[in-house]
């Protein structure tokens, strides 16, 4: 089996998905079992304007942005550790093949593949030619595709994920189109660009897609429970199989043991956060997220929750020890020679 189509052959993999896929879900997913993981999608904008910078206090990688905030701070656009590298695929929001080569070298060495986004509907991402707007420009793809694919290290995948076009065969056009670009994989959100997502995915017209092409396919919509991971891969003949929504509602998804009660799953993305010092805001965006999934806002931790401003006060809420806020940090500056493993790029 060649290099991509093992690395694309039966994983469970965590979906894309804006403000979800920061740094701390990720390592928890592949904690419960995760085999690959997505980043959220970085706009190609944001990126280029970011430099690689290596944090030695913590052991981290950190894409900062080259221009200050309103607060005057500089934001980290991505962020990763090198354990990620062999499953992290940086996801990105492009429909120009120059912009997306800028960034995807620009985190070459951090991560396994580069993947573009071809499936969003919403409007900020089409109106620049991106999301989904790129289902109906095959040159482009192509020109993007085939651009990162002849410019990146062969050991960097290139791949994408799109939705259902509007007819089987226009899917299977484009899908031939992609795999002709030489991609190591694409992922298919089994939904048409018009579908919500709680209206169901077409697993079944996913399995036309998977025929009329030879390289790996990735299956993604309605991965709800774990043995779905196996019954969408059956189904449809995909290699590998990706889960979004129910990974955010509760992350232990990924567990071949079952899931786990909500309130423990909580607690240990909340640990995550919290030992690697994560932003506060995107702390609460995450809490927050599981609390409506559970049990709700409107009551103490939930008010609690969206008051706090500082990660003590989100530990003291959720009662997990404070001691563990910025504990990776600590701990890796206890190893030995660990200024020799890192160096600031320029
Ligand atoms: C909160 C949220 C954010 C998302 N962000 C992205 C994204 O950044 N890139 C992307 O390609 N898809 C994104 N998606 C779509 C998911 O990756 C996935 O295709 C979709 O949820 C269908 O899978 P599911 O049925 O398992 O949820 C997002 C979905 C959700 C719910």
């Amino acid at each position: 089996m060649d290099a991509a189509r093992e690395f694309y052959t039966n994983k469970n993999i965590l979906a894309p998905m804006v403000r979800v896929c920061t740094m701390p879900t990720r390592l928890q997913a592949t904690e419960y079992g995760a085999d690959i993981v997505y980043s959220e999608e970085i706009l190609d904008y944001s990126l280029m304007r970011s430099k690689r910078v290596e944090n030695h206090a913590f052991g981290t990688v950190e894409f900062v942005n080259t221009k200050e905030n309103s607060s005057g701070f500089r934001d980290v656009i991505f962020q990763t550790i090198p354990e990620e590298r062999g499953r992290l695929v940086l996801q990105l929001g492009t429909g120009d093949a120059t912009r997306a080569l800028k960034c995807a070298l620009l985190a070459a060495k951090d991560i396994s593949a580069v993947d573009i986004n071809m499936g969003c509907p919403l409007k900020f991402s089409t109106s620049s030619g991106a999301g989904s707007a790129l289902l109906k420009k095959p040159e482009q793809v192509r020109d993007i595709m085939t651009t990162l694919r002849r410019n990146l290290p062969s050991e960097v995948h290139v791949t994408c994920k799109i939705r259902l076009l509007e007819t089987t065969e226009k899917t299977i056009e484009l899908a031939r189109v992609i795999e002709a670009c030489g991609v190591s994989a694409f992922g298919v959100h089994a939904r048409y660009v018009s579908q919500r997502p709680r209206q169901p995915a077409h697993w079944d017209l996913m399995k036309h897609v998977v025929e009329s092409v030879s390289c790996p396919v990735i299956a993604n919509g309605d991965v709800f429970k774990h043995e779905d991971f196996e019954r969408i891969k059956s189904e449809t003949g995909a290699a590998s199989a990706m889960c979004g929504r129910a990974a955010l509602w509760n992350l232990s998804v990924f567990r071949e043991e079952g899931l786990l009660p909500a309130r423990e799953n909580l607690n240990n993305i909340l640990k995550k956060c919290l030992e690697w010092n994560h932003t506060v805001k995107n702390t609460k965006y995450l809490l927050r997220e599981l609390l409506i999934k559970s049990t709700g806002l409107e009551n103490e931790e939930g008010n609690a929750l969206n008051k706090s401003k500082t990660l003590e006060e989100i530990a003291r809420t959720f009662e997990v020890p404070e001691t563990l806020i910025g504990s990776k940090r600590r701990e890796h500056l206890k190893r030995p020679c660990e200024e020799d493993a890192l160096s600031l790029d320029s």
